[in-house]
């Protein structure tokens, strides 16, 4: 899989050295590039918004910058990713559907956000999905890119060193993951549940299972279809 990311803030993603996605680019399964959205403005001050079409606060990013950028980067098999505030929610689903594609583009927004003619253009040429971590506002694309290149990447074959562990993790199978432990046994007054230590694997299985059920009823009974 190649990854591109376009931003005017390139230094924002020197963290994606370090860490499994490190380990991931280093061995080649992962392929990164971080470009600077500036590199592809041509007026002195190296412009990349501008008032709004019908008034309103705030500035929106110029399309001319984008469109240079983006076709430098696109080809056919491309999947352009702009995280936004008004996109489809990440879920764990898009992670793996994305995870299969060959080619992810972030756009990386700022300001109001970018010029919609962008989405448009580049919407009737290859796939383009926005997509929103939450209902929450950030300053930009930037961390919403980061948390998808990693919530991807790490489902990339090779990536992660124990796949089966992938399986197990919350949202996987609809549900909230169950409770974990390890040494010592006995911590501040506070046990490990018994079942844990008795080696009964089916009836840690179960209690697993109930456990899933149980936390995600009372934490998140959406994810049950419940309200
Ligand atoms: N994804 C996502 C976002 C954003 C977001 C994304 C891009 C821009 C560009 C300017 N402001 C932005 C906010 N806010 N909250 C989310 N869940």
């Amino acid at each position: 899989m190649r990854v591109d990311v376009v931003t005017i803030f390139p230094d924002f993603f020197g963290v994606l050295d370090v860490s499994l996605l490190g380990k991931a680019r280093a061995a080649g399964v992962i392929e990164i590039g971080v470009h600077d959205l500036r590199a592809h403005t041509h007026d002195r001050h190296r412009t990349v918004d501008d008032t709004p079409y019908g008034g309103g606060a705030g500035m929106v990013m110029r399309p001319e910058p984008w469109g240079e950028a983006l076709d430098a980067l696109i080809t056919d098999q491309t999947t352009l990713i702009v995280p936004s505030p008004a996109g489809h929610r990440f879920t764990q689903l898009a992670a793996r559907e994305l995870a299969g594609k060959p080619h992810l583009v972030f756009a990386c927004g700022r300001y109001e956000g970018i010029d919609q003619r962008v989405i448009d253009h580049y919407s009737e040429r290859i796939e383009v999905r926005e997509l929103s971590l939450g209902d929450y506002v950030l300053n930009g694309g930037e961390v919403a890119a980061m948390a998808m290149i990693e919530a991807v990447g790490r489902l990339v074959p090779g990536v992660v060193g124990n796949p089966q562990s992938l399986d197990e993790e919350s949202h996987e199978d609809g549900l909230l993951e169950y409770p974990s432990y390890t040494k010592p046994a006995s911590w501040r007054g506070h046990e490990v549940p018994p079942i844990l230590l008795s080696g009964n694997h089916a009836a840690i299985t179960a209690w697993r299972r109930e456990q899933q059920l149980d936390r995600t009823a009372r934490i998140r009974p959406d994810l049950l279809g419940e309200q």
